[in-house]
């Protein structure tokens, strides 16, 4: 998402725990348009100090901040009679708190100075519809999307823009181990209308738009980017059988 960004001609500041990792997304971006266009900095989302930190360095090296992607997550399949407490908190303190603590953190900062922004929250489809086998994780994206409609209401009148994007899958980090799978590709892929699965690049415009001044009167909306999965099979995989259908 930010090599994207980047390509469209922003300059980000990449955030996450692990300095490497970090450290090589900046690398790529670097070798393939030059330096200056992306930083790398390190936070736990679940600490508001240490976002405060990361919002004060983004501001040194950026000059102004003007958007926000909530991107961390954190999830592992289990059945929601097996997991602790301690299991549930571990993942909604990344996906619900870790987006608060951004969001709330930027936000006070823009208001105070009277300046706009945008941003944009990472959901998945099964905020809203569920997802038996992750109720962490769904439990925190559901409350993510009650903060998005609830804040782009709240601030929307003040220049704070806070909206969504839901992707389908993508083979990419947390989930490229089952979309690498080549029967678990298949099924996935047989599933979903559009016939194949999302490209990053694509959730990663998808971002833009919403950042960007062409969004101005987007206020806690939810970009659905799934090929048309979630509105399809489930309750009506039946209607694949209808007469007068393949
Ligand atoms: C199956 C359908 C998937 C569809 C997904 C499509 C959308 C994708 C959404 C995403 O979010 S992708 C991002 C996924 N990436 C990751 O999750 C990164 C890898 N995961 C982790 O690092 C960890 O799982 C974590 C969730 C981030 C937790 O890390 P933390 O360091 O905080 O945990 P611990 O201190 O080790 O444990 C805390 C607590 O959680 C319990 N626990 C941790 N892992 C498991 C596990 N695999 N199974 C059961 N329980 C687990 C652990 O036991 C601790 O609980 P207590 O002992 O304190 O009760
Ligand atoms: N992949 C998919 O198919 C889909 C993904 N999504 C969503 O897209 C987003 C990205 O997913 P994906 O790229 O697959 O997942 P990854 O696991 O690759 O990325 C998660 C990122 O969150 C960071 N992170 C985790 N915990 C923290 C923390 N406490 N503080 C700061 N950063 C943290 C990780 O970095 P580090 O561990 O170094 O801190 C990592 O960079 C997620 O919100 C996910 O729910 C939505 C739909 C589908």
């Amino acid at each position: 998402m930010a090599a994207e960004f980047c390509r469209l001609g922003a300059r980000v500041v990449v955030c996450g725990r692990t300095r490497e990792s970090l450290d090589e997304t900046v690398r790529r971006i670097d070798g393939e348009l030059g330096e200056g266009r992306a930083f790398a900095v390190t936070v736990d989302v679940r600490d508001p100090e240490s976002v405060a930190a990361m919002l004060d360095r983004a501001a040194d090296l950026l000059g102004e901040v003007d958007g926000l992607v909530n991107n961390a997550s954190g999830l592992f399949p289990i059945d929601a009679e097996k997991l602790t407490p301690g299991g549930f908190d571990a993942v909604v303190r990344i996906v619900l708190n870790g987006t608060w603590h951004c969001t709330s953190e930027l936000g006070r900062r823009w208001l105070a100075a009277g300046r706009g922004g945008a941003v944009v929250n990472v959901l998945t489809p099964y905020a809203w519809t569920g997802a038996p086998g992750i109720v962490h994780n769904a439990s925190a994206k559901g409350g993510v999307l009650a903060m998005t409609r609830t804040l782009g209401a709240e601030w929307a009148g003040r220049g704070v823009r806070v909206n969504a994007v839901a992707p389908g899958w993508m083979p990419v980090g947390g989930t490229d181990f089952l979309a690498g799978d080549p029967e678990i590709r298949r099924r996935l892929i047989d599933a979903i209308p559009a016939g194949r699965l999302l490209r990053a690049e694509e959730t990663a415009r998808a971002a833009a738009y919403l950042l960007s001044d062409d969004a101005t009167y987007v206020a806690g909306e939810v970009l659905t980017i799934d090929g048309g999965h979630h509105l399809s099979k489930g309750l009506y995989e039946f209607m694949d059988e209808l007469p007068g259908r393949r």
